[in-house]
């Protein structure tokens, strides 16, 4: 006996002040706007303004477009579940906050991975006196010149590309396709061997990639946490990628230089790829033990990042850019009339002769709005900060969304943004005033790997256009549904479309 005579009362009594109590501490921050005069959406307890992501009705961008079409306001106050985030919808803004004042805001919200040494050592979740460090070591290696010593292992791959579908012509997959496609071109150019994807049509590293990019419980769960609750990440040691998966590539990476500087033995040749380089570099004259031995980890586990980092995104832009094609025939027509121009003037793909394709160039940037890839992008204040013309403070701490896909689909910056118009690029006047369109982020904490992505996607479907043509079948999806169990913007129906020879009717 506790409170009274009855143990059901009792019981009925401590439930309900449990319940109180845990309904106090998750709406205990729902004040948080208002007492900063932040125009804000009324929260509902324990999801917040997510309530459509748990449900999983919606993904976390169509969210946040739903709310942004709300509002003419230029921030807006959401609840991530218990938490405070500021949304922004100004341009104006959003140019302050990702180049102008970037030393506000120089970290991610997302969990920095403290309890791993390989994740902690990748430059997309470190902070800024870290990032800083690797970032300066990593940018040489996608310069024009090592890009152009690239191009050749691309090259290679793209053709292999080509023999792998001559032998599997049909209705595809275009993601699993094209996965094929950057985990070859992707290992061959950071890790220096053969991923074997289209040569053997299956190999170890295929089944990596597609462990990376599957819709499992496990990635599900892990997204989830990285995003909306990453003090739990580091209590529960998260990984994206299973040990024996990590283990996997981190002896092929360490065979892969072991061997190449065994036959290099100190003799200076071409640089041709990735381990090419951090050979030169590793010069451990005048760096001390730990120094070299810091930045060779360094090294190696951003070469993981690049290959997580790369696969998934190259391959998810690629199958847009081709269910786009299949859908739009006079577009897939007309960027290859300008492939076969290519061809006849320089007679092989060259890097001179991809900065030339500027159609294709136009139809990548076209997928890269109507197909964001993540669902935002984020920013931290690491100090308090002032918007110039309005009262508000910015807190340090406060975390920023910046609901790309939401600028993206906005009538405001691209009437009709349902439909996929190529030619929207053509006059290069985007981001005049503010920053609307974002598809590889913006300021100095955008995608590195953005040269290294435009130049192999432009070879891939170079060599693609040339031979093949791609239309859609009966498993096609009139509209792309996007999967609200996904980080990554993917197609929930898949992306099955029919590759042809283009002799073939
Ligand atoms: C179509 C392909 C790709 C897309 C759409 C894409 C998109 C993005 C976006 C949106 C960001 C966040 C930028 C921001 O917060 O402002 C990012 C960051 C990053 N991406 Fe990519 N990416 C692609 C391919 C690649 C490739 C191929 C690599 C490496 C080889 C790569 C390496 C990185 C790295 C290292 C970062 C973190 C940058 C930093 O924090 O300093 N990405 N990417």
């Amino acid at each position: 006996m506790l409170l009274t005579s009855s143990w059901i009362i009792d019981s009925a009594i401590i439930l309900s002040t449990l319940t109180y109590l845990f309904y106090k501490y998750v709406t205990r921050n729902f004040d948080y706007w208002k007492k900063q005069g932040v125009f804000y959406f009324e929260p509902t307890p324990f999801v917040g303004n997510f309530a459509d992501v748990v449900t999983m009705k919606k993904t976390v961008a169509e969210t946040l477009k739903t709310l942004y079409d709300k509002t003419d306001e230029p921030y807006f106050g959401v609840f991530a579940f218990d938490e405070p985030i500021l949304v922004i919808k100004s341009p104006e803004l959003l140019k302050l906050i990702l180049i102008k004042d970037f030393t506000y805001f120089r970290q991610r919200t997302i969990a920095e991975g403290s309890h791993s040494k390989l994740i902690s050592n990748w430059l997309f979740f470190q902070r800024y006196s870290a990032w800083k460090k690797t970032r300066s070591k990593l940018s040489p290696i996608f310069t024009s010149g090592k890009l152009k010593n690239m191009l050749h292992s691309v090259s290679d791959t793209s053709e292999l590309f080509g023999h792998y579908l001559n032998d599997h012509l049909g209705v595809l997959e275009a993601k699993e396709l094209c996965v094929k496609f950057t985990t070859d071109s992707i290992v061959k150019c950071f890790f220096g061997i053969n991923g074997k994807c289209l040569e053997e049509g299956h190999s170890d590293l295929n089944a990596i990639s597609e462990r990376v990019s599957e819709i499992s419980i496990r990635n599900s769960i892990i997204q989830f946490l990285y995003m909306f609750k990453p003090f739990l990440v580091d209590l529960f040691r998260l990984d994206f990628l299973k040990k024996s998966d990590l283990d996997y590539l981190l002896k092929a990476f360490e065979t892969s230089f072991n061997s190449r500087k065994a036959q290099k033995n100190g003799i200076k040749g071409k640089v041709v790829d990735y381990i090419d380089l951090m050979l030169e570099s590793e010069d451990t004259n005048g760096t001390s033990t730990s120094e070299y031995e810091s930045d060779h980890y360094m090294a190696m586990a951003n070469t993981i990042q690049f290959y997580l980092a790369g696969v998934e995104t190259s391959a998810g832009s690629l199958s847009f850019t081709f269910y786009e094609w299949a859908m739009n025939p006079d577009i897939q027509e007309k960027a290859r009339d300008e492939v076969f121009d290519m061809f006849k003037k320089h007679g092989k793909i060259t890097y001179e002769s991809i900065q030339e394709m500027e159609y294709i160039d136009m139809c990548l940037a076209e997928t890269g709005r109507k197909y964001t890839l993540f669902q935002i992008l984020d920013r931290k204040a690491e100090n308090d900060y002032k918007v110039p013309d309005t009262g508000l403070i910015i807190k340090k701490g406060t975390k920023i969304f910046i609901p790309y896909y939401a600028f993206h689909m906005d009538e405001k910056y691209f009437p009709e943004p349902q439909k996929y118009i190529p030619e929207r690029f053509l006059d290069k006047t985007v981001n005049a005033d503010g920053i609307y369109y974002m598809p590889f982020g913006e300021g100095p904490r955008s995608c590195l790997g953005e040269r290294f992505a435009q130049m192999s996607m432009k070879i891939f479907l170079a060599t693609f256009l040339r031979s093949f043509k791609v239309e859609p079948c009966d498993k096609t999806p009139s509209e792309i549904t996007f999967n609200p169990n996904s980080f990554a913007m993917i197609s929930k129906d898949g992306i099955n479309l029919r590759f042809k020879r283009l002799d073939e009717n």
